[in-house]
């Protein structure tokens, strides 16, 4: 991706950018959230929030799931009204009616889950609700939609139906959308939960420049490495209080951000423990290359990683072993037997879990309930004569939110009252639950908080210390590498390297080969 000057930035979107020295500017931050209270029946989510965002910086809210960071960025989006508290634009009391509003005022917001029209082209998805006055040609359309798409460092057919990218590439879609209508201020709530290393790079080279531009950014993220990288203040959130907010300046430590945010010394994730997987091969998978053909042998109680960057290969691999898609040159062996489910149920039947990518758009039902959600795949287990037996499927429930430590009030409740990092325990629950031999995961931890990404490493780990095997796809390597004892790099559709328990030293050659700098292992 090249280099853009705040200048090139600024000529590139329609509304003249504040410099961030103005008086007005100086004065007051760029937005204020004053004594903000927000409740959802039962739930405070907000109680007495206040916290200034300033122009031209990066301002991070991290707090553990449930928090209410996300709730922040919906006031300010205009999806919620406080019900007591102020919102001041450099001064001014607003009040935030709709999302339109927002985009009115120069406010953009990243939502986590996507929000883009999946048969809709890229081109269309950019311009839904950046519309002008003005009527723009198809080519003045395009001419705009490139250059976005460019700062994003993307290079996209916009003609392409959304749907058809993988979930990262509509994640930076999605992200793209928010700079077509130049804001002042941009929450991104959680943007990097399904970016690899590369795409996580190019974001933070575009928060950067966002930055010089004088723009503001709200970054919700549970990545300490992310705040360290590009923050320049935090505010830490718990109960739905700010309890702590300061900048980062030089001298400090992820481990003493983490120390803030937890109230204790952070116990980072034990060592990768050597395991050696003696099992027999449950899952073998042969792909077919231009000149060899290269296989990934997955033994009971393994934890194998795949690991490369959007498009290497490795989403495919995963939708063709559930049964998603079906690929020629990739052949699949389970329990020794020839593998070739013809849809996720066919998997399902041959006690294959599956946890997709993109939650919102693969994983919830979003006006089911809590129970519903949890317990899809797992009914027959409660049927007694074609009858449902409830009080059982109600007792089960139960014990599994209990395990999977889900913040919760009410089985019945929607699921979209729950926060984001709980309907992913959720759906992760649900995915281990319908694994007998074979569990594949992807993004198993996107948008869930430290505390409990440990924890579901743990389950993940005892799972497969039962006997269990684990396929697990992750853009982010540090989960790859504590959670896997075998990993498998692939750039452009092959198979590279494979690392046996591997460790922090591995990290760079790893990078080199999803970038395409790899020497092959002998
Ligand atoms: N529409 C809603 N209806 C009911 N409860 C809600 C709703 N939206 C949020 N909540 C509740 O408000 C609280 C704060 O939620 P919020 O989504 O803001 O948390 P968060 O800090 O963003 O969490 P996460 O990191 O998991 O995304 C949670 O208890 C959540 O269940």
């Amino acid at each position: 991706m090249t280099n853009v000057t705040a200048q090139e930035f600024q000529a590139t979107t329609h509304v003249p950018l504040r410099p961030v020295d103005s008086t007005s500017a100086q004065s007051f931050p760029l937005l204020r959230l004053k004594a903000v209270c927000k409740s959802f029946g039962a739930t405070k989510a907000l109680s007495d929030v206040s916290i200034a965002f300033e122009a031209g910086k990066i301002h991070c809210l991290l707090g553990e799931n449930g928090a209410g960071k996300s709730t922040i960025g919906k006031i300010i989006g205009g999806l919620y009204a406080p019900d007591i508290g102020d919102v001041l634009l450099e001064g001014q009391e607003i009040r935030v009616n709709s999302p339109s509003h927002a985009r009115a005022l120069g406010i953009a917001v990243v939502h986590q889950e996507l929000s883009l029209a999946p048969d809709l082209s890229v081109r269309d998805n950019l311009w839904l609700g950046a519309e002008t006055k003005w009527c723009l040609s198809r080519q003045g359309e395009s001419r705009r939609a490139v250059d976005v798409l460019s700062q994003l460092g993307l290079e996209l057919d916009l003609e392409k139906p959304v749907n058809t990218l993988p979930v990262g590439t509509q994640q930076l879609v999605e992200i793209g959308k928010a700079l077509m209508n130049a804001p002042r201020l941009i929450v991104f709530d959680e943007p990097t939960a399904m970016l690899g290393a590369v795409e996580k790079q190019q974001l933070f080279t575009v928060l950067r420049r966002l930055r010089a531009s004088g723009i503001s950014v709200i970054l919700v993220t549970h990545h300490i490495d992310d705040v360290m990288e590009v923050g320049d203040c935090v505010t830490v959130m718990r109960n739905g209080r700010c309890i702590d907010s300061f900048d980062l300046e030089d001298h400090l430590q992820g481990a003493d951000v983490l120390e803030r945010l937890t109230g204790q010394r952070q116990v980072f994730e034990a060592a990768h423990e050597l395991r050696e997987a003696t099992g027999e091969i449950l899952l073998e998978i042969e792909t077919s290359g231009a000149d060899s053909t290269k296989k990934i042998s997955v033994r009971c109680g393994e934890i194998v990683g795949l690991y490369g960057v959007l498009g290497c290969g490795a989403e495919d691999i995963v939708q063709g072993l559930v049964g998603l898609k079906t690929f020629r040159n990739t052949r699949y062996l389970l329990g020794g037997k020839r593998f070739k489910p013809s849809q996720p149920v066919d998997a399902m039947r041959h006690g294959v879990g599956y946890l997709a990518a993109g939650r919102q758009q693969n994983g919830v039902l979003s006006q089911r309930s809590i129970r519903e959600n949890l317990m899809l795949t797992q009914l027959h287990q409660f049927s007694v004569m074609g009858w449902l037996s409830r009080t059982s499927e109600c007792k089960h429930a139960t014990q599994q939110l209990a395990d999977a430590a889900v913040k919760y009030g009410c089985q019945e409740d929607a699921i979209e009252s729950l926060s984001g990092g709980n309907q992913q325990k959720i759906l992760l629950a649900r995915a281990m639950a319908g694994a007998r031999d074979l569990l594949v995961l992807e993004e198993p931890t996107a948008g869930v908080d430290i505390g409990a990404k440990q924890q579901i490493h743990e389950r993940i780990k005892a799972a497969a210390a039962r006997g269990l095997s684990v396929v697990v796809l992750s853009s982010d390597l540090p989960e790859v590498i504590a959670l896997c004892d075998t990993i498998y790099t692939l750039h452009q559709g092959n198979i590279v390297n494979q690392y046996e328990a591997p460790d922090e030293t591995c990290q760079a050659q790893i990078v080199g080969d999803v970038l395409g700098r790899y020497e092959v292992q002998s």
